[in-house]
């Protein structure tokens, strides 16, 4: 079956289900949205980016949040890295209301210029660690070039943002992110800015840090064949505003799989469930909230 049935429920189609996400039995989710509508105020309007949606998230899951532009995907991220509180529903972190931003919760951009240009990566990397007070400065000093060796960058540590890649970027602001050993690392279309293939590189880049330490992971996209490449489980959001859709296992596909009949059959669901206007969800792969 292709879809996520949360209460143990089957659907049809492609067996994509037996995964990891579906082994946590009664486990306390890292992340838990219940129900959650995000709604802007603006002067003359009031903007619902997401409505009544719902989902746990995992240790160690690669979970995407995959939906049209304009979905509410970045109001999501939002959302759980405490920026903006959810008018109904429920955001937890192991278990605790999110009522505002934390180190628990690191985001990386799709912007080149999250870095401070006037620091070195080395210098970009502590500076978090140092702000946050949680390692003195030799400890966040060990730590950031432990994790810019993670990423690659050790020859690239005493250099400045500017003589950097698109790519190089954003490896340094990964190894930021996850030098403060976030609960959960929210990654909001970081690849989206770069060429293809370097974009590509980063996937797989990406897969092999999580392959190496098993990080938790909320990562936006809305490229469908990213979301199956990247995530273990990828929820699919409606069109403003972004309700889900479906919850889905793809933790199998890698980019060698990109072009085969598997692959395929499920990037072509996907598109459905993304487009069709008279999407009728399976009540198993609905995730209710
Ligand atoms: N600061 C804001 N004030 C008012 N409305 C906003 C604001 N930010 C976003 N919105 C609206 O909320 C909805 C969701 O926006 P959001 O950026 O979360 O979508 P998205 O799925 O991340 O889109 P994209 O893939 O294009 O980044 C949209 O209708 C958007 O216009």
């Amino acid at each position: 079956m292709l879809a996520h049935a949360p209460e143990g429920r089957t659907s049809t189609a492609y067996d994509y289900t037996a995964t990891a996400g579906r082994q946590h039995g009664q486990e306390t989710p890292v992340l838990s949205v219940e129900g959650v509508t995000l709604q802007y105020k603006t002067k003359d309007h009031l903007v619902t980016a997401t409505y009544q949606v719902g989902f746990d998230v995992h240790q160690a899951d690669r979970f995407v949040l995959l939906g049209p532009s304009g979905c509410g995907k970045s109001t999501l991220l939002k959302g759980i890295a405490g920026f903006m509180k959810p008018v109904e529903g429920e955001i937890r972190l192991d278990g605790k209301v999110v009522d505002r931003p934390g180190p628990d919760r690191m985001m990386v951009f799709q912007e080149f210029d999250q870095l401070l240009p006037w620091k070195t990566v080395l210098e970009n990397v502590m500076f978090p660690m140092l702000v946050s007070h949680r390692w003195g400065h030799k400890e966040a000093r060990e730590r950031a070039l432990a994790a810019i060796a993670k990423v690659n960058l050790t020859k690239f540590h005493d250099v400045h943002p500017h003589m950097l890649s698109g790519g190089m970027k954003q490896r340094v602001a990964i190894a930021r992110a996850m030098a403060m050993e976030p609960k959960i690392l929210l990654m909001d279309e970081p690849f989206a800015a770069l060429d293809a293939l370097t974009r590509r590189k980063m996937q797989e880049e990406l897969l092999l840090l999580w392959d190496d330490l098993r990080f938790t992971v909320v990562f936006v996209t809305h490229s469908i064949e990213e979301a199956i490449i990247v995530g273990s489980r990828i929820l699919v959001l409606s069109p403003h505003p972004g309700q889900v859709r479906a919850e889905l296992n793809s933790h199998e596909f890698t980019h060698a799989h990109q072009g085969g009949t598997e692959f395929q059959s499920l990037q072509l669901r996907i598109h459905e469930m993304l487009f069709a206007e008279d999407f009728e969800p399976e009540a198993a792969e609905v995730r209710h909230g």
